[in-house]
């Protein structure tokens, strides 16, 4: 069986004026299929950096990044974007939706980007929408919505191109405590049903035990919370 998503041996600078600031240093970690694994660590640690690395969004500076695999860094630059589009969902903290697009387009969109528009992704939006509570909103402008329920649609809609890894930054942090709770639930529900391999970059420690494993920044590398 595939691991989906394996960091190995990840470094990661920044340049700050003349000086370079490492943050990342021989940084491993494995995500199985059905695990929703937290990260954690003070501000700056370096939480948002390993997600963006491991979304393909940014690139390390050593060390590699496989996915199914297949080390990324070898991939040209559209076979990147490729497994941006389907073999990984985001949800970020603010849900970044369409703004003028109804919740049924959102999910749409991103399918028919991955040409992919079909009786059974049809099916699939359906199916998802049902599943976050929203198929009586499926036709509302998420404009209209609250926070709780755009970060719903932000969950089906990464969901949606049925991804085997699904990565979330402070996906709560516009929420307040209850609403958290249903919006960490809800991941962790789909990823489990799913069968998918999560991360999640979180502050909040109430919905930690939602999650299968939890990991700390520590001394730039991730460290198992016991
Ligand atoms: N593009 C960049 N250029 C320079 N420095 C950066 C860049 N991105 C991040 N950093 C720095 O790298 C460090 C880690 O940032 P990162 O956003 O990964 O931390 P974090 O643990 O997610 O923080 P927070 O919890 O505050 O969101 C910080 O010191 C940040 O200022």
């Amino acid at each position: 069986m595939n691991t989906p998503l394996q960091l190995v041996n990840i470094q990661k600078h920044f340049k700050d004026g003349d000086n370079e600031i490492e943050i990342l240093k021989d940084l491993n970690l494995s995500v199985e299929k059905g695990e929703f694994v937290a990260v954690v660590g003070p501000s700056g640690s370096g939480k948002s950096t390993v997600l963006s690395i491991a979304g393909a969004l940014q690139s390390a500076d050593g060390g590699e990044v496989v996915i199914n695999g297949r080390d990324i860094n070898q991939y040209s630059d559209k076979d990147k974007s490729d497994v941006r589009l389907k073999s990984i969902g985001y949800i970020f903290q603010a849900a970044n939706l369409v703004p003028f697009l109804n919740v049924y387009d959102q999910l749409k969109l991103v399918t028919e980007l991955a040409g992919d528009w079909n009786d059974e992704t049809k099916k699939r939006a359906d199916d998802l929408l049902e599943s976050v509570g929203l198929a009586n909103k499926a036709k509302k402008t998420v404009q209209h919505l609250s926070g709780g329920e755009k970060q719903r649609v932000a969950i089906a809609r990464a969901f949606m191109n049925d991804p085997d890894i699904i990565l979330a930054d402070e996906p709560t942090a516009a929420l307040d405590a209850n609403r958290s709770k249903e919006i960490v639930e809800l991941i962790a529900k789909e990823v489990h049903d799913k069968n998918k391999a999560a991360i999640m970059v979180t502050h909040d420690e109430s919905v930690l035990h939602y999650c299968d494993k939890i990991y700390e920044v520590h001394d730039k590398k991730l460290r198992l919370r016991k």
